[in-house]
């Protein structure tokens, strides 16, 4: 598990810190760790250091007080290193630190700043880093040559234009090969779309972990799923494992059920039931089976979570369906137009006595609660707060988040998952992972990180029966 903190529990933390060390200690711990950072990347890159030439871009702060000591740690392993400074003040005192180790320095707007981004092998981005909350404006020579530029670009603690608490990118930001962040993982780190333009995260310990304490966002790794991801025992049987029970599909999409089915039973519950007409529990027997059908939810029998909407449409049959749903005794994992029928109804899922997951997409998000917003995580959060429910949002970055609990990021999968079906399957994994017992949130956020997973794992162009293919190579593994 990955813990990740925001800038107003890294500069907390940051203060406390302080008052065990010397003044300027922290900047200095930074910037060699950041300098490091480089060196090694750029020593497998070209096979040496010794030579090399690097521009700095150097913001007013801290940011760029990080870029400027790093340059004297470039400037004495004999790269050649040169300032431009992005306005006309800088962090006291480094500027001096920089010139007296050898360095050079110019101003941004310089005619030549743009040949000396261009003729670099390593750029750093030291514009601005926690206290970015704007759009960058740079010369559009010099912004050019960053953006077509071969050479190493690493970005300090955050790529400047980037809103590190939110994932949000302003115009001009810069897109960084690599990032050394200070003493944390910040939210933008792990939410699109500034996760994309912080490249490869090293992270560079000043020892601040001691002083950092519940953290606003945690990304589950493959340890964690391996260890919760809930696997048969010597003595199970079928209903010891769980049973899931669907409600998908209709005469216009039929698809969706058996996707929606496939990741169920691909997961590994005890036993899969689906609900729904003659014809259709027909069609899943055909495709699946080892699932069993019934033609009500009453008529069902033991079942131990629900998995329902995926594909069932929105017609009076339907509604009545979801509305009587919201009874259930047991966990439901509410998916596709199941949210649209709900989301006239938001308040009621308050009703609702068992724990609940709703798997939005941003459409289907902004119907439920209204547009998803520039801050993902308190829009998430604020849902949760409203329904009681657990509410993952599907998107580049899944977010997951429960009443009164922490936000889990999700960071498997790629766009190769947007495509149809894809959503069916990933709401029948996690019917079953809430089958099986898991929390709910826990269930959602493995789920999502198995979904992924599975995609990540597939070689080439992607369908949603892919997923459902690469399940039972994935599940051995984990449980190997
Ligand atoms: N606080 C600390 O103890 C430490 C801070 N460190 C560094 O200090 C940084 C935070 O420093 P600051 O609080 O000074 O904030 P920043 O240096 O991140 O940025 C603040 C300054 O940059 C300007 N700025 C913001 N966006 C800009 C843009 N797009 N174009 C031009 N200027 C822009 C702001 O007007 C402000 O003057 C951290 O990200 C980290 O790099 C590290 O040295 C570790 C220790
Ligand atoms: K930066």
């Amino acid at each position: 598990m990955r813990s990740v903190y925001d800038s107003t529990q890294v500069r907390a933390a940051e203060a406390r810190l302080k008052e065990f060390t010397a003044p300027g200690e922290l900047m200095q711990r930074a910037a060699y760790g950041l300098a490091n950072e480089c060196l090694n990347e750029l020593h497998s890159r070209r096979g040496g250091v010794y030579g090399a030439r690097a521009a700095l871009l150097v913001g007013p702060g801290g940011n760029g007080g990080d870029a400027l000591y790093s340059g004297v740690w470039l400037l004495r392993r004999g790269i050649a290193v040169h300032a431009l400074l992005v306005g006309v003040k800088s962090y006291p005192g480094a500027r001096e630190a920089f010139v007296r180790a050898g360095g050079t320095v110019g101003a941004i707007s310089d005619a030549d700043a743009a040949t000396a981004v261009s003729r670099a092998d390593l750029v750093i981005d030291g514009i601005a880093g926690l206290g970015s909350s704007r759009s960058v404006e740079l010369p559009d020579s010099v912004a050019e040559a960053i953006a077509t530029t071969d050479a190493l670009v690493c970005a300090v603690d955050l790529p400047s234009g980037v809103n590190g608490d939110t994932g949000q990118a302003y115009d001009g930001a810069i897109h960084a090969d690599m990032t050394a962040t200070f003493g944390a993982w910040k939210p933008a780190q792990v939410l699109a779309p500034a996760r994309r333009l912080c490249g490869d995260v090293r992270f560079v310990d000043i020892g601040l972990g001691p002083h950092l304490t519940d953290p606003r966002i945690d990304v589950l790794d493959y340890a964690d799923i391996a260890a919760i991801w809930p696997g048969p025992s010597y003595d199970s049987h079928k209903y010891s494992t769980g049973v899931v029970g669907v409600i998908a599909g209709s005469a216009q999409y039929p698809g969706a059920a058996v996707m929606c089915v496939g990741g169920a039973i691909r997961s590994k519950p005890g036993m899969v039931r689906y609900v729904g007409a003659p014809d259709a529990i027909e069609r899943i027997v055909a495709a699946w089976p080892a699932a069993v059908g019934a033609t009500s939810i009453d008529d069902a029998g033991r079942t131990n979570a629900w998995v329902i909407g995926p594909g069932m449409g929105t017609d009076d049959a339907a509604r009545s369906v979801v509305r009587s749903s919201l009874s259930l005794d047991v966990p439901v994992i509410y998916d596709a137009d199941a949210l649209t029928i709900l989301s006239g109804d938001v308040d009621r899922l308050r009703e609702r006595q068992a724990p609940t997951v709703l798997t939005p997409h941003s459409g289907e998000f902004a119907r439920l609660f209204g547009e998803v917003g520039d801050d993902p995580v308190e829009s998430v959060k604020a849902a949760t707060r409203r329904t009681g429910c657990v509410v993952l949002l599907k998107g580049p970055s899944t977010i997951v988040a429960a009443p009164g609990g922490r936000v889990l990021v999700n960071e498997t999968g790629s766009s190769k998952l947007a495509t149809a079906g894809t959503g069916d399957v990933l709401s029948g994994i996690i019917g079953a992972a809430l089958a099986a017992g898991l929390p709910a949130q826990i269930a959602a956020a493995a789920g999502a990180y198995v979904h992924g997973a599975l995609a990540d794992q597939h070689d080439g162009p992607l369908i949603a029966p892919d997923l459902i293919d690469e399940l039972p190579a994935f599940m051995a593994r984990l449980q190997a």
